[in-house]
């Protein structure tokens, strides 16, 4: 979280510099949602991006992107089916956080949930490791960068 006495930086979780750096220009906004389903132990969800996606490799909150005229909140439900198998269409979906950050080809938006109770059992459908850390232990996993502020945000909430 930022400091409150201190400039907001780039390397402070959970800031954002605004005027630290100019913004790029022209980058399409990409708006993406994703979930941290919390286990009964209040382990979270994390999903392996796959080879020969980009950042393959990296560990990230399942979710994807919102399609032409869906609520985030269908395409987040849409996004865990394809990806998990799990049904979340009568799950609570809570809005913590977001994240903005700028890619060198896009500027992603990412709202993020959180969830506690679906059905069925998450797998991984489109190939992707799984694995559920304690939320203390996400700071360790290798993320994007965009989602580093959003760490620190749910710990707190955790
Ligand atoms: N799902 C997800 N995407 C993230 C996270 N952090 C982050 O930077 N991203 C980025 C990676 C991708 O560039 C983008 C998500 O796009 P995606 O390729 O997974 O979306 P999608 O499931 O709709 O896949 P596709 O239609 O493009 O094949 O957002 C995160 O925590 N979860």
């Amino acid at each position: 979280m930022c400091p409150p006495s201190d400039l907001p930086d780039d390397d402070v979780d959970g800031c954002y510099a605004a005027g630290a750096t100019p913004p790029p220009v022209g980058l399409p906004l990409v708006l993406v949602v994703a979930a941290a389903l919390v286990d009964p132990d209040g382990r979270v969800l994390v999903a392996q991006r796959p080879e020969g996606r980009d950042q393959a490799g990296l560990w990230e909150f399942p979710g994807g992107k919102v399609a032409p005229g869906e609520t985030p909140e269908a395409a987040l439900v849409r996004e865990l089916d394809e990806e998990l198998g799990i049904d979340t269409r009568h799950s609570c979906l809570a809005p913590l956080a977001f994240t903005s950050y700028s890619y060198p080809t896009f500027h992603l938006l990412m709202p993020l949930y959180v969830c506690r109770r679906w059905r069925g059992r998450p797998q991984g459908r489109e190939g992707q490791a799984l694995t559920w850390v304690a939320p203390n232990r996400l700071r360790d996993m290798p993320m994007p960068p965009a989602d580093r502020p959003l760490i620190p945000l749910l710990l707190d909430w955790l």
